[in-house]
C-alpha cells in the first residue's frame, strides 16, 4: 500500500516557497593561497555570517562566472592580490542553520601585490603549526584535516 503523503513529489510540492529557497545552495569559491610555504588566511568581519572566524579567502560566485574567475575577482576585491588558480583541492557542501553553502577550494599561487585587508577584518600568512591556532567555520573541517595531514599540499 502506498501513502500519497510520503511520495517525494507530494513532500516537495507541499513546501512553502520560502523553505525551498533555503535549500538552494550558495556557491562559493575559496583559495588556498601559498607563498614560500606559507598559507594566506583571512578573518571574517564582525556582523557577517560566521563573524570573526578565520577562513580561506574567496566569496560568492555570480551567475555566468566560472569558479576560477570568481576566485580571482574575490581575491583582488578582498585583498588586492593577484594569483594563479591551480588544482581543485576540495568540494564541500555544508548546511548551516537556514543556509546551505557549496564551496570549491582551489590551490593558488601568489603572484603579486602585498595583501591588504580591504574586505576582511584581518589576514595572516601561516605555516602548518600556526594554522591549528585559528578557529574556522564547520564547513572547512575536512579540508583542514587534509592540510594537517598532507604535507604535499604545502609544496
Ligand atoms: N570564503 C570562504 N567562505 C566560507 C568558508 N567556509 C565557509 O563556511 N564559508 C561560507 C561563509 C559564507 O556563508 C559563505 C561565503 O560567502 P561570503 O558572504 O563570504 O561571500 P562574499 O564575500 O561574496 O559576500 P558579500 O559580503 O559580498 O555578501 O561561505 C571559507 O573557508 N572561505
Amino acid at each position: 500500500m502506498t501513502n500519497e503523503n510520503t511520495t517525494p513529489d507530494s513532500v516537495s510540492s507541499s513546501k512553502p516557497d520560502s523553505e525551498i529557497e533555503l535549500l538552494k545552495s550558495i556557491e562559493v569559491s575559496a583559495g588556498l593561497v601559498f607563498r614560500n610555504g606559507l598559507l594566506l588566511i583571512t578573518q571574517r568581519r564582525a556582523g557577517d555570517h560566521l563573524e570573526n572566524l578565520w577562513e580561506f579567502p574567496g566569496g560568492k560566485r555570480s551567475a555566468e562566472e566560472s569558479f576560477e574567475a570568481c576566485l580571482k575577482r574575490e581575491l583582488m576585491e578582498e585583498l588586492g592580490i593577484e594569483v594563479e588558480v591551480r588544482d581543485l583541492v576540495d568540494d564541500i557542501t555544508h548546511d548551516y542553520p537556514g543556509k546551505r553553502v557549496h564551496l570549491k577550494f582551489f590551490k593558488c599561487k601568489w603572484l603579486r601585490n602585498e595583501p591588504q585587508a580591504l574586505a576582511c577584518q584581518n589576514f595572516a600568512w601561516v605555516g602548518p603549526n600556526q594554522l591549528k591556532q585559528y578557529a574556522f567555520p564547520a564547513a572547512d573541517e575536512r579540508l583542514l584535516t587534509k592540510l594537517f595531514t598532507g604535507a604535499e599540499l604545502w609544496r
